[in-house]
């Protein structure tokens, strides 16, 4: 008893916790377990139980994020948004277009009457471009972009089993000949004219076509990668409706509105939190004979166990256009990933239901568990299944212990290492990134803004436009900040508490270098901060016992990777997700983790 109660203390003093309060909370745990249950008061049998009984004595002196409040806010623009486009609707009595002036030769492509692709061939498809193309001058040029011009990159590497890919030139503001546009298939003439992009980056070509084929498949490429070209392509070539499952308002509204308002395609959406009169007029819209969306968004609860919703898809099916199923963020549907939600797991009715209508699913972070899970829940075992390597060669990954005074030693690493350098600082709750943003601010002179969920969706744009323009250096920012963030040019994401999973670090860490210029992501890491994502994991909505072990093994492996002495942690986080490495091309490559660095010196 008395080893087992020494293991247990130090059990919480790793992770963080106070002596003195770990000691009292044992002693109540081995009075509940009684002199019967003496030799359960084992680690192995109450230790989590231990450790989350000691998160709940534990002064709840923070304030954690969640996502509620950017989803609510989120549903508020959503409505705007909708509301607008109806009431101009009225007056130019058209339906579902969110038309642009400025991008009306977009427009004129995917929204005309007849205007899918798939019917159009490549000199109709040219000949459509209002006075940009003479066909029989072979030396007119196309201008590009309808993005906003974006200057050259760099070649960006993907390297994925000792091979190198590389793609550049992404966009860019030059234009192309018409030899070159001539030699395009109807996929790459699509990618250049209404997404604007020169190329297709790793697997978009493969994963468009597997699309166009009707196959069912899965995308894995890492974030920031290009997944929402694979179904959004594909939906403007295919007569019908492709529909969405996303699961945050959030990013369903950042989509409608690139869509809408950046390439001009029509796609609209569908919540359980619109106005019935609203979710009407979308509904009207689906039952029309020709129906004007290409995309329609939907959140998962929309779908499992809706009567009404599958009716509106059976005739959509029977009318043939009903063309795909889209599951992104895919992770979601696994009780193993870090994010799972339960409505998800209602998403095998789609096959279920429609076994002829294709099924794309997409994520950035499963494992090999997670994938195989995520196959047979949608029921895709089949699926062909599109993977990229995770890594990110130009990321630099690197621990920093943190110092007693941990402010000062974060505000020297910017002023240091990142001076003038735009970044992000990941932190635990609310109230942390307040303070580490006074005090970068006041005493280190280094010009950041806060964001979380809970400030004004005004706030949020205000701060996120600073943060774009360059205005401001930094963002100390709870995980609220990232959803639909697609800055290229950050150099520096420091994490100034642990994340709560290696799944959730990479995808922060990821909204560094996307570029494709080195970057650093540094984690500041003390022990303690342990035990602070357990009080948060304690605290969380929907606390639920099973889920909070498995969330515990993540923040485990996180804490692993922090503790890291020697091994590569660039191969720790590819092998979390199934890929092998080997350390050489981390400890010979452009930006060795710190582990590496230290080896080689
Ligand atoms: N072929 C391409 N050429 C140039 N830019 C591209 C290309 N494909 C996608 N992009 C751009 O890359 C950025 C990231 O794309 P997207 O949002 O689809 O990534 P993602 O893989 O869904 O990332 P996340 O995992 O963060 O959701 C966007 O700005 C998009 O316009
Ligand atoms: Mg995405």
């Amino acid at each position: 008893m008395e080893a087992e109660r020494a293991r247990l203390l130090s059990l919480a003093i790793d992770f963080g916790f106070d002596e003195t309060a770990a000691k009292k909370c044992l002693d109540r745990l081995i009075d509940l377990y009684g002199a019967d249950g003496k030799e359960f008061v084992t680690v192995e049998h109450c230790g989590d139980d231990f450790l989350a009984a000691l998160a709940d004595t534990m002064q709840e002196s923070e304030d954690w994020d969640d996502l509620q409040a950017a989803e609510s806010e989120a549903r508020v623009v959503l409505n705007r948004m909708f509301e607008k486009e109806f009431a101009n609707d009225a007056k130019k009595d058209s339906s579902m277009h969110w038309r642009l002036d400025s991008l009306d030769r977009a427009s004129s492509l995917t929204n005309d009457e007849d205007s899918d692709l798939e019917v159009l061939n490549q000199k109709d498809f040219l000949a459509r471009l209002p006075g940009t193309v003479d066909l029989n001058n072979g030396q007119t040029h196309l201008p590009l972009p309808l993005k906003e011009p974006l200057k050259p990159k760099g070649g960006q590497k993907c390297a994925k089993n000792g091979s190198e890919l590389t793609y550049k030139d992404e966009r860019t503001s030059a234009s192309l000949t018409f030899e070159e546009l001539k030699a395009m298939d109807q996929m790459e003439l699509a990618n250049v004219v209404v997404f604007g992009n020169k190329t297709f980056r790793p697997l978009q070509h493969q994963a468009c076509k597997a699309a166009v084929e009707n196959r069912d498949c899965f995308v894995l490429m890492p974030t920031g990668g290009g997944k929402s070209l694979c179904y959004q392509l594909p939906a403007t070539l295919h007569p019908g409706i492709t529909v969405v499952i996303c699961p945050l308002l959030s990013l369903i509204q950042d989509q409608i509105f690139t869509l809408n308002v950046k390439y001009g395609i029509p796609a609209t959406f569908l919540n359980s939190q619109q106005t019935s009169s609203q979710s009407l007029t979308v509904i009207q819209e689906l039952r029309k004979e020709r129906p004007t969306c290409k995309l329609l968004y939907v959140t998962p609860e929309r779908i499992a166990g809706n009567l009404s919703f599958m009716d509106i898809l059976r005739c959509l099916h029977q009318k043939g256009l009903l063309a795909r199923f889209v599951i992104d963020e895919a992770h979601c549907v696994s009780q193993w990933g870090h994010d799972f939600r339960p409505d998800y797991r209602g998403l095998c009715c789609l096959k279920q239901n429609f076994p002829g209508v294709p099924m794309m699913a997409l994520t950035a972070t499963a494992t090999h568990s997670v994938r195989k899970d995520i196959l047979s829940a949608l029921k895709i075992p089949g699926a062909l299944i599109l993977e990229t390597s995770f890594d990110r060669p130009k990321l630099k990954y690197e621990v920093v212990g943190k110092c007693r005074d941990s402010l000062k030693q974060l505000g020297q690493l910017i002023k240091e290492r990142f001076n003038n350098m735009c970044g992000i600082v990941y932190c635990l709750s609310k109230n942390e990134c307040v303070d580490v943003s006074n005090y970068l601010n006041q005493k280190c002179k280094i010009k950041t803004v806060h964001y979380h969920a809970g400030l004004a969706a005004h706030l949020r744009v205000n701060v996120q436009k600073k943060w774009q323009t360059g205005e401001v250096q930094v963002v100390c920012a709870t995980v609220a900040f990232g959803m639909g963030i697609d800055k290229p040019d950050v150099r520096f994401v420091i994490h100034n508490s642990m994340s709560k999973s290696i799944e959730s670090y990479y995808q922060e860490s990821g909204r560094a270098g996307r570029d494709d210029l080195p970057a650093a992501c540094v984690a500041l890491y003390q022990k303690k901060d342990f035990s602070r994502i357990v009080c948060m994991l304690r605290g969380g909505n929907g606390f639920n016992k099973e889920r909070f072990k498995t969330a515990m093994l993540q923040a485990r492996k996180m804490k692993e990777y922090c503790e890291l002495k020697t091994e590569c942690r660039r191969k720790m986080l590819l092998e979390h997700f199934g890929e092998s490495l080997d350390r050489h091309c981390c400890k010979y490559g452009s930006s060795p983790c710190d582990n590496c660095l230290k080896l080689s010196s």
